[in-house]
């Protein structure tokens, strides 16, 4: 059986410079893995190379055994939830089956009791039945978010990719969104690209840290020394109670500070 991310010695360019170095990585079905790193690290790039959207200079991505572009119907994307238009005057049932429509047959789209059924099932994944009537212009934050993984879930996807899922909410709807995530793993992998340690830290099953190349770890729980290898400067983690936090040391190594 295949598994389903395959990427082999990944080494990707973007105008001349090598931005994903000799790049190793497997998916296997039911990870909850994340991608961390810093700005400009390559985690875009990264996800835009699995979707087929950058082509590899060397080295091979296969997607459920497949190229990429060929496998892309399997696959669902939430990119970062700043590019859709919520000002735009429709539900939160009409936005959500705009999933269903690469499954909806013919040139005139009419969706089918199915693609009703399939909508209500992704609502419902992210805690968002009842919402179904409400204008996408007056949800919150976390419900515009859960909206839009919402609408990739439509589409029923085997591995879900979501760029950034935390990135505008607070600390517990960054939580009880990755609660809800790591809930899909019996239903599909899932794979994220996050600044957000505190949030993802005890959902994933898998994380890796990328600086261009990649350092992976089979792991839920993120050490001071994944972080700083990723990072390129000294880092610790320490946890108050049920919160974690990350503690970055001063590039002079005179002392640390809380974040
Ligand atoms: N369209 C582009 N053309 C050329 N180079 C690009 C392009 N987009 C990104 N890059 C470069 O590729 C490298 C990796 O960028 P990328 O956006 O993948 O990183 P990132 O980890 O997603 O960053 P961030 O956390 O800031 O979103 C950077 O050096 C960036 O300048």
């Amino acid at each position: 059986m295949c598994e389903i991310l395959e990427i082999d010695h990944l080494v990707v360019e973007r105008a001349g410079h090598v931005v994903l170095d000799d790049v190793s990585f497997v998916l296997h079905k039911g990870d909850v893995a994340a991608i961390i790193g810093p700005n400009g690290g390559g985690k875009t790039s990264f996800l835009m190379s699995i979707l087929g959207l950058l082509q590899p200079k060397s080295g091979s991505i296969r997607v459920f055994g497949e190229e990429p572009a060929a496998a892309r119907s399997r696959v669902g994307y939430v990119p970062q939830v700043h590019t859709f238009d919520f000002s735009y005057p429709m539900t939160v049932r009409e936005m959500v089956l705009t999933g269903r429509l690469g499954h909806v047959p013919g040139l005139v789209k009419r969706y089918r009791e199915s693609d009703y059924a399939a909508a209500a099932n992704a609502l419902a994944a992210m805690d968002m039945t009842g919402y179904e009537s409400r204008p996408i212009a007056e949800l919150s934050g976390g419900e515009q978010q859960r909206a839009v993984i919402s609408r990739a879930l439509a589409g029923c996807p085997e591995l879900l990719i979501l760029d950034e899922p935390t990135v505008y909410v607070d600390g517990p709807t960054g939580e009880r969104l990755m609660t809800l995530l790591e809930d899909l793993r019996e239903r599909m992998t899932v794979l994220m690209v996050t600044h957000d340690i505190s949030a993802m830290s005890g959902h994933v099953n898998r994380v890796a840290c990328l600086n261009r190349k990649l350092f992976t770890h089979d792991t839920d729980r993120i050490t001071g020394d994944m972080v700083a290898a990723a990072y390129g400067c000294p880092v610790e983690l320490i946890t108050h109670g049920q919160v974690p936090h990350r503690v970055l040391a001063r590039h002079d190594d005179s002392e640390g500070g809380e974040r």
